[in-house]
């Protein structure tokens, strides 16, 4: 295992009705700005709940940040704060709404002349306004990491800082039931790749994080289905199943000490970026064919790849090689279970799509990528042909 420091400040709430902590959460004297999305939160009563739970608060709002937030939507929020003396955020919504609320919060005490220069120029955060976040999709982990994704002209790029974290998270199993179908595909395999992300690379020896790793695959190999059919859908206990999973898929604690891959979610970013792809059904169409890519090798990710066939899938062949074909066949099966597509024919993109998409990687950097940044365009140019 490699060295590591854990620090974790997000304070979480789980459970139903939690939304009214929000009101001892908060500092009494804060100047609050609320922060969410097209509106979903005003037909599903989780406005009225803030909106309660706020009132003995100072509070402004600010709304309509999109699916992948936009920095053109996000920097209008810097105006309210400055005319309001905003101190402290609170995001409502989902993983677009808590990543947006972080670009607010950074940008309003960046100190240099543009804050799109914390994404494309990497600029560093010296402080951040505090956030709090009631999280409305389970998906992104977003609610508890210091993790930011922000949109530019078709450039969605990546940002992070400790500063980031959110001070506290509400996660109301109660809230998602007015998700759709779609929204909850997406949020149980953004999810999943979330951890194989940071399990399926090489051994380290990580035991602890592995095995936490493969208990979040399974449980949601086991739930989200069980989220998508009719009879079993409204069952707050495998909504808060799902919902606790996706959170810690991605609050750094099993991705503590071990290598880390990414790849999947570089090259679905462009995707998004120039398609308007979900950000998940990017996922599940890139992530299939980086594991037939880096199968192969010893060194790369063969090692792990026998052991997700034998722990999460409970494969028991003595070939290897047949154990990986399974493993990869059955985490396709699952991902059409969940009603994503696999294949980039599915969303409408042929060969001719490719070179565009390895441009767009070559101009945002993304020319090393993987636990061992030897994901080439070359390599990426095979992983999209490989997705056809
Ligand atoms: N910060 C991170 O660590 C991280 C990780 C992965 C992805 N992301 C980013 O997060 C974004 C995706 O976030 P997401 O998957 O949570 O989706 P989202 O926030 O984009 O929401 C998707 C849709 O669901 C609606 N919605 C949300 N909650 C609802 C509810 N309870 N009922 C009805 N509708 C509801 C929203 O209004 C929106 O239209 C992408 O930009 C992605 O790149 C961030």
């Amino acid at each position: 295992m490699l060295n590591f420091t854990f620090h974790s400040p997000t304070k979480i709430h789980f459970g139903e009705d939690q939304i009214r902590v929000i009101a001892d959460e908060i500092p009494a004297d804060a100047k609050v700005l609320l922060v969410y999305g097209g509106g979903s939160i005003k037909h599903n009563g989780v406005y009225e709940q803030v909106v309660g739970a706020l009132a003995d608060h100072t509070w402004f709002e600010f709304s309509g940040i999109e699916p992948n937030p936009t920095y053109d939507t996000l920097i209008k929020a810097q105006d309210i704060i400055k005319q309001h003396g905003i101190n402290y955020l609170l995001a409502v919504g989902g993983g677009s709404v808590v990543d947006g609320a972080k670009f607010i919060a950074a940008a309003a005490l960046f100190e240099g002349d543009d804050p799109w220069d914390i994404l494309i120029k990497r600029a560093p955060i010296k402080q951040a306004l505090p956030l709090g976040a009631v999280l409305t999709l389970p998906a992104t982990g977003s609610e508890s990491n210091g993790n930011s994704v922000v949109t530019r002209d078709g450039n969605k790029l990546p940002f992070a800082s400790t500063l980031l974290r959110p001070q506290f998270a509400v996660l109301d199993p109660k809230v998602t039931l007015s998700l759709s179908d779609r929204q909850i595909s997406n949020g149980v395999v953004d999810a999943f790749i979330h951890v194989i992300e940071q399990y399926l690379t090489y051994n380290v020896n990580g035991k602890v994080q592995d095995r936490f790793a493969e208990g979040l695959l399974q449980t949601l190999i086991e739930e989200g289905p069980k989220a998508l059919n009719a009879e079993t859908k409204n069952d707050l206990a495998i909504r808060g199943n799902i919902m606790w999973s996706a959170t810690m898929a991605l609050n750094g604690l099993i991705g503590l000490g071990v290598p880390q891959d990414w790849s999947t979610h570089m090259i679905g970013h462009e995707l998004t970026g120039a398609f308007g792809i979900d950000h998940a059904r990017t996922l599940s169409i890139i992530l299939p064919a980086v594991m037939k890519v880096k199968r192969a090798e010893k060194h790369e990710k063969h090692e792990k790849l026998v052991q997700f066939a034998e722990r999460v899938w409970h494969l028991t062949d003595s070939d290897e090689t047949i154990k990986i074909d399974k493993a990869i066949a059955l985490t396709e099966d699952f991902f059409k279970r969940m009603q994503v597509p696999t294949r980039l024919s599915e969303v409408e993109l042929t060969k001719d799509n490719i070179e565009g998409i390895l441009e767009r990687l070559q101009q945002h950097g993304m020319t090393a990528l993987g636990e061992h940044s030897n994901i080439t365009i070359d390599v990426s140019r095979k992983i999209l042909t490989l997705a056809l």
